[in-house]
């Protein structure tokens, strides 16, 4: 079977009970899936609570460490209220829990040449002229910062509180990620608002996706999401009870667990990297399918606008120091990165100095 049909949704291609999938989904790259997880290695839990007055030095040591090992981590009392995190949660379930007649109201348009994000609405890759092995797994895609591209209009009508819910957990992600990137800067002996404003000083650019990969009949040969590094500079998650997402630790792909109560998962973007010139790593990650659940889970990126330009902090390219990335026009990255399709962390590579410059005194 061929698909060319840019209406297809995997969710759809499911309920017509196939039991063998399309060949573009056959996962190209030869690496297990499934079988190769390690279970030596945990994914850290850090612990919020008391920030910013109370265990501050702990905090900022144990964040800073996180960026620097995993880019990848779990954090418990971050503030965000939990009542809003389950109601987010809700919203996305009860989305895809539709009829395909009903979803397929809100469809995406197929992303132009040249597009910085990927278009709002319900959408997949399938369809798409992509060389690459195609992902299981549909999405439903909002913007909702800088609020000059905010149109709740365009998201679901029903339930009655998807769009505020959406609004206000766009908000305190917003707010969760500046506490992060304060402590960061901190840890980097900068000024608490550093990392926040070379990030955003045109505005910072953040889009929400729900993403949902249904049950799949070959696991074994069919990726969820293909192993990639977010671009920007911070990505916040939360997941279903169905595990899925995975992250690369010393050459070994290690399951993010089921969530603890309550908690998010943090993920490092090359943004972070480049700005950090090289100290904080951006976690290469991907999401594997399941046989028999629906894995549900949520992405909200706290990015750069297309126009910013993003090279190492000065500050800390001093002392004999040198510059290991090239400046990076941030839509220019964003724009490499949809044409070539998802691959690890490959367009970093190639923003990296061949050669380490020191920097123009
Ligand atoms: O589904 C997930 O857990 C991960 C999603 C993700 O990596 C992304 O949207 O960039
Ligand atoms: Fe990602």
């Amino acid at each position: 079977m061929t698909i060319v049909d840019a209406n297809l949704r995997v969710q759809a291609l499911v309920e017509q009970g196939l039991t063998e999938v399309p060949k573009q989904f056959l996962h190209k790259v030869k690496e297990p899936l499934i079988s190769d997880v390690s279970a030596t290695e945990q994914v850290p839990v850090i612990d919020l609570a008391g920030w910013p007055n109370s265990n501050r030095e702990k905090i900022i040591q144990e964040v800073g460490e996180v960026f620097e090992t995993w880019g990848l981590f779990q954090i418990i009392n971050h503030g965000v209220p939990l009542e809003l995190l389950e109601r987010t949660k809700e919203s996305a379930k009860l989305f895809f829990a539709k009829p395909a007649e009903e979803k397929m109201k809100y469809a995406n348009k197929l992303p132009r040449e040249g597009e910085t994000a990927v278009p709002e609405g319900y959408g997949s890759k399938l369809g798409t002229n992509e060389t690459t092995s195609w992902n299981w797994r549909d999405f439903f895609e909002h913007h909702t910062f800088p609020l000059s591209r905010r149109n709740p209009l365009v998201w679901p009508a029903e339930p009655e509180f998807y769009r505020p819910t959406i609004e206000e957990y766009g908000g305190e992600i917003k707010q969760l990620a500046e506490t992060l990137l304060s402590i960061l800067s901190e840890h980097l002996k900068l000024h608490p608002t550093r990392l926040q404003e070379a990030i955003g000083v045109s505005g910072v650019y953040q889009n929400i996706n729900f993403g949902c990969y249904p049950p799949c009949p070959q696991p074994d040969n069919v990726i969820g999401l293909l192993s990639h590094s977010d671009y920007g500079a911070l990505t916040i998650l939360w997941q279903n009870e169905v595990p899925g997402l995975q992250v690369r630790q010393n050459g070994t792909w290690v399951m993010v667990p089921p969530p603890a109560p309550g908690a998010l998962i943090v993920n490092a973007g090359d943004t972070l990297e480049i700005l950090s010139n090289g100290r904080y790593k951006s976690a290469e990650h991907r999401v594997v399918t399941n046989p028999h659940r629906t894995r549900i889970s949520s992405a909200a990126f706290y990015d750069p606008a297309p126009e910013a330009v993003i090279s190492p902090l000065p500050e800390l390219v001093s002392h004999g120091n040198t510059t290991k990335y090239k400046p990076v026009v941030h839509g220019a990255y964003v724009g490499a990165l949809y044409s070539t399709g998802l691959n690890g962390k490959e367009i970093l590579e190639n923003y990296k100095t061949d050669v380490e410059q020191p920097l123009e005194p």
